[in-house]
Parts: C-alpha cells; structure tokens; sequence
C-alpha cells in the first residue's frame, strides 16, 4: 500500500508536486499517469525517500520507506529503465544484488525463470536490448519477494510482445494481493496493464479513478458509415440525441446511435450500406481532455 498526503516538492520557485495525496492499494495494478513534467519522477524519488517532501508525506506499507528495515523485502524498485552498462552477465549483476541484501541463488534462478531471461541470463547485461534491459530491471526488482513494487516507465520502448508480458506479469503480481505502481505519460500503454489511475498534471492531482471510467466518460463512440445514400440515410437517422456528420460525399461519422441500430434503421428503410463500422474511443484524446482541462483550471486559477 503507497499513502501520500498532502505531498509537496519545491524546488526554489518551481512547485514539482503540489498538495497530492492518493493511494495505491494491494490486489490491483495502479497507474501513475500524467503528461512529461507532472511531477511523476519526483513523488516517485519522494516515495523511495530519494527526495524530501517539502511538506506531506508518504507512506509505503505504512511507514516511511527510509525507515523500513529490510527495504528490498517491502518494495521492488525500478525507477526510469536506463540502458545497463555492465560486463556481468545478467545472473552474476542479479546474484552481487542478491548477496547484498542476504537473498539466496535459488531465488536469483526464480526471478530470471519468472522474466523469461534463462536463455541469455550468461550474457553480458551491457549489451542487452532494451526491452531485455526492461526485464533485468524487473528481475531486480523483484528479487526481494517484495509487498509493494514501483516502476518508472516500464512500458518505454517495449514492442507489443513486450508489452503482453509485462501486463500479465504485473497482473499476476497484483493477483497475489501486492500493491504494483507504475508510471507512465502515454494513456494507451497505461490502459493495457494498469486498472486504477492516479492522473496528474502540472504536480497536481486530476482524478483518482479507473480505467473503465476513463473509457465510459470519454466522448461517446462514433460510428463510422459508408453508403452511396447519405441523405436517404441521414433522413432516417433524425433525433435530437444523435449527431451525423459527413465526412466526405460517401461516409457519415454517426453519434448517439449504436452500429446495431444503424443498420436496422437502414434495412427498414431500403438503403444499402457499404460499410458500418464502430469507432474505438480514443484512450489518449480521453486523456488529452483530462489534463487538459487541469491546465485551464490552473490557469483561471491563478
Ligand atoms: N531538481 C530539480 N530542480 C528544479 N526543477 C525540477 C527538478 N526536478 C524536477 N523539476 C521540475 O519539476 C517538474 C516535475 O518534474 P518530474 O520529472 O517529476 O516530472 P515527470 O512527470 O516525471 O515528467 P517526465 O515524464 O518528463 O519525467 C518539472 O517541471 C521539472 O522541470
């Protein structure tokens, strides 16, 4: 469990963070999201006790991380995935890590099983690629076996594949009742592995909620319809709660009807369709609007 209350970092005149206060809770993935400069770095530096809050505090399994006495048992930590600059191969990087913190060699085995990095663990690290890099960060992080687990980005520069595995990895982690943290500035990444959101924008608190209510207060879908009868098609289709828009001589972009309507008003009607498609609500334009909307606070604000 991460707790921040009232969290606060200056630096100078620049307020980073500014009174933010959520909570990350075990048993579910939680997002870190806001746009580049939200303050997502440093509440993160300020969660580890890398930064002193300026005011506030943060709590992780409900005391102060720098006070934890095993901290690698508690919290699993891979902040912004950098390339690894090491001649080790991965196993020996994991196995120095592990005997500093008195973890055996069968857990070092378990972790590089657990991240898929068995076939290259006698590699050399350094010239791992960055989406192996992504995995030995994550090893590392959870060596410890630990409660709670924070990671900066650690969907950065993973291809599709890489980014199957890390949701399902953090899913399963969260299943076993850990709290897993994450961050990340792109909405779509973040609606594919995490399932609460903490929103921030300009070191402030937008929204603590869900993914699922993301989506269903986002603009409602549009539909997307292609006919040589457009305004046969747009006779039919009346009502205030609907809007059509043609978007050129053939297609109609249709809201507040659904495709399965669509097409039943137009067979009844006689009219042929060339296509109907349902328009996905676009996760980022969702997450535009959010901050968006933040920054205008701020400014009318101030
Ligand atoms: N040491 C520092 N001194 C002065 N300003 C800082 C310092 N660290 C961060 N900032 C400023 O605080 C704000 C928040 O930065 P932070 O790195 O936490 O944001 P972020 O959400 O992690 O962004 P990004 O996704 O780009 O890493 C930014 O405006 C940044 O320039």
């Amino acid at each position: 469990m991460i707790e921040a209350r009232g969290l606060e970092k200056r630096y100078g005149d620049k307020v980073a963070v500014h009174d933010l206060s959520f909570t990350a809770r075990p048993g579910v993935v939680t997002g870190f999201l806001g746009p580049n400069g939200a303050g997502k770095s440093t509440t993160m530096r300020m969660i580890l006790g890398l930064d002193r809050p300026t005011r506030g505090e943060v709590l992780v399994n409900g005391r102060r991380y720098r006070d934890a006495a095993a901290p690698m048992h508690e919290v699993g930590v891979m902040l912004e995935a950098r390339a690894i600059h090491t001649g080790r191969s991965a196993a020996k990087h994991l196995l120095a890590l592990a005997r500093t913190h008195g973890i055996g060699r069968r857990r070092v085995d378990e972790v590089i099983d657990l991240v898929g990095l068995r076939e290259v663990a006698r590699k050399r690290a350094g010239g791992f690629s960055l989406g192996m890099g992504q995995r030995l960060g994550i090893a590392s992080a959870l060596l410890g076996d630990p409660a709670t687990l924070i990671l900066d980005e650690p969907v950065n520069g993973l291809d599709p594949d890489g980014i199957r595995w890390i949701r399902d990895l953090l899913r399963d982690l969260a299943a076993q009742g850990r709290t897993v943290f994450l961050s990340s500035h792109l909405m779509s990444e973040m609606a594919m592995t995490a399932t609460h959101l903490v929103v921030v924008g300009r070191g402030r608190l937008i929204t603590e909620t869900t993914v699922a209510e993301v989506i269903a207060s986002a603009s409602p879908p549009a539909v997307h319809v292609r006919t040589p009868e457009t305004s046969a098609l747009r006779s039919v289709l009346g009502g205030i709660d609907i809007t059509v828009t043609a978007t050129s001589a053939d297609t109609l972009e249709v809201t507040g009807r659904t495709s399965e309507q669509i097409g039943s008003l137009a067979r009844t009607a006689g009219i042929v369709l060339h296509e109907l498609t349902p328009r996905q609500v676009s996760l980022e334009d969702a997450f535009m609007a959010l901050t968006r909307d933040a920054v205008e606070y701020a400014t009318a604000a101030t």
